[in-house]
């Protein structure tokens, strides 16, 4: 058993990446960014089957987003792109639970998005997938039903910046932890989910997860 198959409990830093698929930027009418968009989740954020997701407060509209997380399994900083992929443990799929409504609020007024991105159970995880068992991050696919409607499929090759190429500007701000996790973006097809719901997402046929909406 890997060190890393329990990676949730290392209490570390949670470090997502923002549009960096480019018709996932489209769709909600976003700039395609020159530079990667970072913002982080506690370790509180996450949650594991069979606990349910929970709405954060006053939210109209819970959104879905499935991504490609990668465990780090070496520290690091200023890592070179070269390098980068010695840092990963591996994999796992994750959700980014959203509420769009605040975020849209705050992103008019400017100001953080913590509130809409980071409470508690925003960020369900699936199994650690070793490294050996996905050869190449670039060739994954992310697909995310809700109620058994598919509602995202994506490839990671439509990414605008590589694992490596994130994990290399990520390292230049924040020293990369083991057992920090990076959420690498979101394809299109994000929407809302509702109390009842049942939500299920995966990367290629390796793993998948299956969350209720409390
Ligand atoms: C607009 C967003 O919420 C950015 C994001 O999280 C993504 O995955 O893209
Ligand atoms: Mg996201």
């Amino acid at each position: 058993m890997s060190k890393y198959s329990r990676f949730w409990e290392f209490g570390r830093k949670i470090i997502c990446v923002g549009r960096n698929f480019r018709a996932h930027a489209k769709e909600l009418g976003n700039e395609v960014p020159d530079d990667p968009i970072i913002f982080l989740k506690p370790s509180t954020a996450y949650v594991r089957e069979p606990n349910k997701i929970r709405l954060p407060p006053n939210t109209n509209e819970l959104h879905h987003e499935v991504e490609l997380g990668l465990v780090i399994g070496k520290n690091g900083s200023n890592i070179t792109e070269e390098n980068a992929m010695e840092h990963v443990a591996g994999y796992c799929v994750a959700l980014d639970m959203t509420d769009r409504d605040k975020q849209t609020a705050l992103k008019k007024k400017g100001l953080p998005w913590s509130l809409a991105k980071s409470f508690d159970t925003s960020c369900p995880v699936g199994d650690f997938l070793p490294k050996e068992m996905i050869r190449n991050p670039e060739d994954v696919r992310l697909w995310l039903k809700v109620n058994d409607v598919m509602k995202q499929d994506g490839q990671t090759d439509c990414m605008i910046f590589s694992p490596s190429k994130l994990i290399s500007f990520v390292s230049g701000y924040f020293t990369l932890e083991e057992g920090d996790l990076i959420l690498t973006g979101t394809p299109s097809g994000v929407g809302p989910v509702s109390a009842g719901d049942r939500i299920e997402a995966g990367v290629n046929e390796l793993s998948s997860i299956k969350f209720l909406i409390e």
